[in-house]
């Protein structure tokens, strides 16, 4: 039995789309479909499956939400959040509906996202969370001078925006070797969650260059909730204003700590690299 698949990426973080609007896709006990976390790694894997960065489930939407938004990481863990899947799941809803705003729901909240011209999209990634339990960490400290070390990086900034953050401030991040320190940084014990975890470099108070190590993923060429935690985290350390450019390997994000309400506004593009199908049942675990 083959489902179709749509291949979309927001600035190069990439995510394979199945629809289950319409029911399940793999048979009536998978209700809505249940991609078992074996499945979604098999395809994510960018040899022996189609790869992505997530795997992106929609799911029926009910009240008040046009769509419910499944986010599995490819090592088969679910995220509360995903900002560049959320513009551009967003994006097509709104598109099959012909409107310019929709309202997509996660397992941390409801977030609406709306057209801009340009092609551009703006979702309200909702508030973010900064107290130690939110994020969560493992035991109460300030959220904003986490005592956590590894090599020449020191003392991040935390907070949620649905799924753990992490924000390091570093003076040259050519300098910092995420790969090599990414993993143990994810896995430490004071993040019980696993968390994401950003590199920011500031270059001026409405400017920062990010490189983000994500949580069941690695380095991406972008991550949206990644670059809502360093808006919120930088401007908490006094660093930047409420609003910035991040600009990421795949691109930059324009985002606003919003001071009415402490929601963070992305503003982005989003894309469909191509379309095709796939046989479920040989990837279901
Ligand atoms: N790896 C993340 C989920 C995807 C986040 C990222 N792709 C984004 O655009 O926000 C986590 O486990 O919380």
């Amino acid at each position: 039995m083959t489902t179709p698949f749509r291949k979309m990426h927001g600035l190069g973080n990439d995510f394979v789309v199945l629809d289950a609007r319409r029911g399940p896709l793999l048979d009536a006990r998978a209700q809505p479909l249940a991609i078992m976390p074996a499945a979604a790694a098999a395809i994510a894997d960018r040899h022996f499956g189609i790869g992505c960065d997530q795997f992106i489930v929609m799911e029926p939407g009910t009240d008040g939400a046009d769509v419910f938004m499944r986010i599995r990481n490819p090592d088969g863990s679910e995220a509360g959040a995903c900002g560049n899947a959320t513009r551009c799941i967003a994006a097509l809803v709104a598109d099959e509906a012909g409107r310019d705003r929709v309202v997509v729901r996660t397992i941390a909240g409801d977030l609406p996202v709306e057209r801009l011209p340009g092609g551009l999209w703006r979702a309200d990634m909702g508030p973010a969370r900064l107290g130690w339990q939110d994020v969560p960490l493992a035991r109460e400290v300030d959220t904003l001078h986490v005592p956590l070390a590894r090599g020449a990086v020191a003392d991040p900034a935390a907070c949620s925006m649905g799924n753990p953050h992490a924000t390091f401030f570093v003076r040259d991040l050519d300098l910092v070797p995420v790969a090599e320190i990414g993993p143990g940084l994810e896995h430490d014990p004071i993040f019980p969650d696993r968390a994401n975890i950003g590199f920011a470099q500031i270059l001026s108070p409405e400017h920062m260059r990010l490189v983000i190590w994500e949580r069941g993923a690695g380095i991406t060429l972008a991550c949206g909730s990644g670059a809502c935690a360093a808006m919120v985290n930088a401007h908490r350390r006094g660093l930047t204003g409420r609003r910035a450019t991040i600009t990421m390997p795949g691109g930059d994000l324009r985002m606003e700590w919003r001071e009415a309400d402490g929601h963070v506004l992305m503003t982005g593009p989003v894309a469909t690299a191509f379309t095709g199908t796939l046989d479920l049942s040989s990837f279901a675990g």
